[in-house]
């Protein structure tokens, strides 16, 4: 962040091609989204035919700003004539003033010098144009008419922060990061996020995703944890030579016979001073230490009581002969000392917690708990707790559903951060707290989409200075789906649709989960064989489906769950995987019955 002459902050900086639709895009986003004062292009004003900045600018400001445009060219021509060739814009959206400057760094310069001036008294006069309207519209008890704004895109967009304006008694210094509380009918008619695909939004998560720092826990307290540093066998498996049959131990060079009784091992026996001589053998249980001068084990089943002594005790067995090893598990046959066990990223499962048990590895190092918090949005969105529902009130699905992912998982502190109005200073307190108790992660479900009462993306850019990358993806269900990073906290603002939060999670949540501890982010994909035709949609889809296993067939059925729409909450609940499906095109419109697709899982970790 460097400051410009104007005692400004130079808050981004973006290169961007010279492609009108993206040039549009960033204006929209720099003044809607994260309302800066002032947006600077250079480039892209000339005759040539990939020249479009005036273009885009012209689309996206609500009112023309031509004197600055004057000012720049009666200046620049002073300088050189070759500054008529320029086709320049200055505008305002909303209380941003956007002005195009040259692509020559002399001319830019020039350019800007000439309006620099009075850049902060226009940018002032917006600001306080706005915030005279609001005041009045409240006073009056009406929807207060737009106020003046200045639509300027450019790659470097700057805040105001010092400017005291000439011509008011009372300045605003320091303005104040605003949610969007524009009158509805002011607001952005096209969302002003790209649509991403599904490839390049995880690309961006994958980015984004820091490994965190691991802890020594107990084994036995691991469950579902995830390894972060390499584990060997701190002792042989078995550790010492064992029996694998109850019988006698023999010494293979007797051969089969009749042998006296020396003793009988059972399994923890510690004694390790029994020698077996030739012609004796030592009963011996599974799992019992083998005795020293034995080399191999005969099961009972191969063996015959000969005498007993008074006491029923048998004095005297015979044996069939067996090889040298017979029945034995030689030391370290399982696990040798000092074995790879385990690997980072490697989750710990019930088998898994028992190898390290038995090969003495009480303390392990795993990635410590990620630190999550959910909530809901939605003002009408209640608690289960309330009996009766009002009128246009619903149950909240969305937060127990997203709780019971993460707890699955095992490696989650799941914060339950209850449901947000949609209120924006609500949800702003909410999230801040949430931040001071340093989590790793937001996620929220609703509010992300083009209400005017879906605030979640202002807040997380404009008040709480959080950058987003991206807030929009092409795909079925999920299109709001919105992904960024306040600070060093993850942001999820999952879409509200019950089905839509739940297949997002799935398909973008848990690859930064499984990245922030380690883990291969990719999903588990495989092939299935689909029970009825899918016609392909305008995006590409995640068709929730049933796979059944039970029919005679080398691939899985899919059965889809029924109707698609994000909306219904059966469908999700009934599915155990994803079929993917690509995006409708003249090429294909749909998969028939019995064709081959992918399916990507969504019931394991
Ligand atoms: N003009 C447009 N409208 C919508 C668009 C669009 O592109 N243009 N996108 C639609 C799509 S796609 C989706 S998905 C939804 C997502 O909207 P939001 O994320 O803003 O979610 P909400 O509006 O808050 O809620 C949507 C829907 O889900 C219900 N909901 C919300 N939270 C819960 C919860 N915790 N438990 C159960 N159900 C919940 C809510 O009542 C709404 O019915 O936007 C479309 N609109
Ligand atoms: O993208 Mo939305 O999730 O279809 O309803
Ligand atoms: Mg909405």
């Amino acid at each position: 962040m460097s400051h410009s002459p104007l005692n400004g902050e130079c808050v981004e900086f973006k290169i961007v091609p010279d492609e009108q639709d993206e040039i549009e895009q960033i204006l929209r986003i720099w003044s809607d989204v994260n309302k800066v004062d002032l947006i600077l292009t250079s480039g892209g004003t000339g005759f040539s035919k990939r020249d479009v900045t005036p273009e885009a600018t012209r689309n996206v400001i609500e009112k023309e700003a031509n004197g600055m445009v004057i000012a720049m060219m009666q200046y620049s021509l002073t300088k050189t004539p070759m500054a008529m060739l320029s086709r320049a814009v200055a505008g305002i959206r909303g209380t941003t003033l956007i002005i195009n400057l040259p692509g020559s760094s002399k001319g830019a310069l020039e350019c800007f010098e000439s309006v620099a001036g009075q850049i902060p008294h226009a940018i002032d006069l917006l600001q306080n144009s706005a915030n005279c309207a609001e005041i009045q519209s409240k006073m009056n008890g009406l929807a207060f008419s737009p106020s003046p704004e200045l639509k300027i895109s450019s790659p470097v967009k700057i805040k105001q922060t010092g400017h005291v304006c000439p011509h008011k008694k009372k300045k605003s210094v320091n303005f104040k990061k605003t949610t969007i509380t524009d009158n509805p009918a002011r607001r952005d008619r096209k969302s002003p996020w790209p649509m991403l695909s599904v490839q390049e939004a995880l690309r961006l998560i994958f980015e984004n995703s820091q490994k965190v720092s691991s802890e020594e826990i107990d084994c036995r307290k691991a469950m579902g944890r995830i390894i972060s540093d390499k584990i060997e066998a701190r002792v042989p498996l078995p550790p010492f030579p064992a029996s694998i049959k109850d019988g006698y131990a023999v010494r293979s060079t007797d051969g089969g016979g009749i042998r006296k009784l020396l003793t009988s091992v059972a399994a923890g026996d510690a004694r390790d001073d029994i020698f077996v001589a030739s012609g004796y053998v030592a009963r011996i249980n599974t799992g019992a230490p083998l005795p020293k001068g034995a080399d191999a084990v005969v099961q009972v089943e191969d063996t015959n009581v000969i005498s007993m002594d008074d006491d029923g005790e048998e004095t005297e067995v015979s044996v069939t002969a067996v090889p040298a090893g017979n029945d034995i598990r030689p030391i370290g046959s399982d696990v040798s000392a000092g074995d790879d066990l385990l690997f980072p990223g490697d989750r710990l499962n019930p088998s898994k917690i028992g190898l390290l048990c038995t090969t003495g590895n009480r303390l392990i190092k795993v990635y410590r708990k990620l630190k999550i918090v959910v909530f809901s949005t939605g003002s009408e969105v209640v608690e289960l707790d309330q009996v009766e529902l009002k009128h246009g009130q619903i149950y909240d699905a969305n937060r127990y559903t997203l709780i019971g992912f993460l707890n699955n998982l095992g490696y989650c502190d799941v914060i339950d951060g209850g449901i947000l109005p949609d209120q924006p200073q609500t949800c702003l307190d909410a999230f801040q707290s949430a931040l001071e108790d340093e989590v790793d992660m937001i996620i929220t479900s609703g509010g992300v989409s083009m209400g005017d009462k879906d605030y979640i993306k202002s807040i997380i850019t404009n008040d709480l200075g959080g950058k987003l990358q991206f807030g929009r993806v092409n795909m079925k269900p999920g299109k709001p789906t919105t992904f960024g990073t306040i600070g060093s906290t993850l942001f999820f603002g999952l879409p509200g649709n019950p089905s839509s939060s739940a297949v997002t999670f799935n398909l973008f949540v848990k690859p930064a989960l499984r990245i922030m501890t380690g883990q291969n982010p990719r999903p588990k994909v495989v092939k299935v064989k689909l029970a009825q035709e899918i016609v392909f949609d305008g995006r590409p889809e995640y068709h929730r489906c049933i796979l059944d296993y039970s029919r005679e067939s080398e691939l899985p059925l899919a059965v889809s769950t029924g109707s698609q729409c994000s909306a219904n909450i059966q469908s999700m609940a009934r599915a155990n995987a994803l079929i993917i499906v690509p995006q409708f095109s003249e090429a294909k419109e749909s998969y028939t019955s019995g064709e081959i697709a992918s399916a990507m899982l969504i019931d394991d970790f």
